[in-house]
């Protein structure tokens, strides 16, 4: 299986980045340009080449390409950014995943979604109605995805900024998340509570590999435990904005 990754190279204007839900801290750009090398390095390490969507440098959050697209299948759903600093940002990655030969549907106003509060695992696609993402979202992505078979459910979000913010999916499908920022935990099958809130945020690399931020670590031994091979990456110029490693690259399979 061919495992590409879509990335964005952080604009230089990153450190006027949106935060809605913590204090703005001063973002220091060049050790954020580091980390974003490292973190592409950690998809290569790991078997996955990437794809760059042009650069955005006039967004400053264009850095979280995630934000602007949900991948199902052959299909790409590109967003429509809940807050309207990003919506420039849809255009670039709808020309990338374009070329690369998707599908493309589009998020129609008045609805809004970000790619961030999607999380999808085995056919079951969540979606954080919160600050960013609206009914009228969740409603337009079930009509685009439930023909291709998901099953898309609306879920509520009122304590963070996206639904990735709050909980992620580990490979065997297990929703881990930090409760206290956890609106409502019964709504998986099967919840696990990380001890740390960065811990929420994984990336799935492999079927035994995740990817995390350094900023978790009493999280990182209890995935070890479970017996997954953790990467960790430093994040924190990043996580200063609301964002994680969710947030910098789109998974492209197959
Ligand atoms: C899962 N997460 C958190 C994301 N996909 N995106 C983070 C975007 C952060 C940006 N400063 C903003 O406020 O939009």
């Amino acid at each position: 299986m061919s495992r590409t990754a879509l990335v964005r190279r952080p604009s230089p204007r990153l450190a006027e980045g949106l935060v809605t839900h913590i204090d703005r801290k001063p973002v220091d750009v060049g050790l954020a340009g580091r980390q974003w090398e490292e973190y592409v390095a950690a998809l290569h390490a790991a078997g996955w080449d990437t794809v760059e969507v042009p650069p955005a440098e006039d967004c400053p959050d264009s850095v979280f390409v995630e934000d602007t697209v949900l991948v199902y299948g052959d299909l790409a759903v590109i967003s429509r950014p809940g807050a309207d600093e990003r919506k420039p940002e849809t255009a670039g990655t709808e020309r990338t995943l374009s070329g690369l030969g998707y599908r493309i549907a589009h998020i129609e106003a008045p609805g809004t979604l970000d790619g961030g509060d999607v999380l999808k695992h085995d056919g079951t696609v969540w979606v954080g109605l919160g600050g960013r993402t609206n009914r009228s979202g969740v409603d337009q992505l079930a009509v685009l995805l439930e023909p291709l078979g998901a099953t898309v459910i609306g879920v509520p979000l009122t304590k963070v900024l996206h639904l990735k913010s709050a909980v992620t999916a580990l490979p065997d499908g297990t929703v881990v998340g930090y409760e206290p920022l956890v609106d409502d935990p019964s709504v998986w099958p099967s919840f696990l509570a990380v001890p740390e809130e960065e811990g929420s945020h994984v990336v799935i690399l492999d079927e035994s590999t995740v990817l995390m931020s350094t900023s978790a670590p009493r999280t990182k031994e209890v995935f070890e435990e479970r017996g997954l091979r953790v990467v960790a990456v430093d994040l924190t110029e990043f996580e200063k904005l609301e964002g994680c490693v969710t947030c910098l690259s789109v998974r492209l399979r197959g």
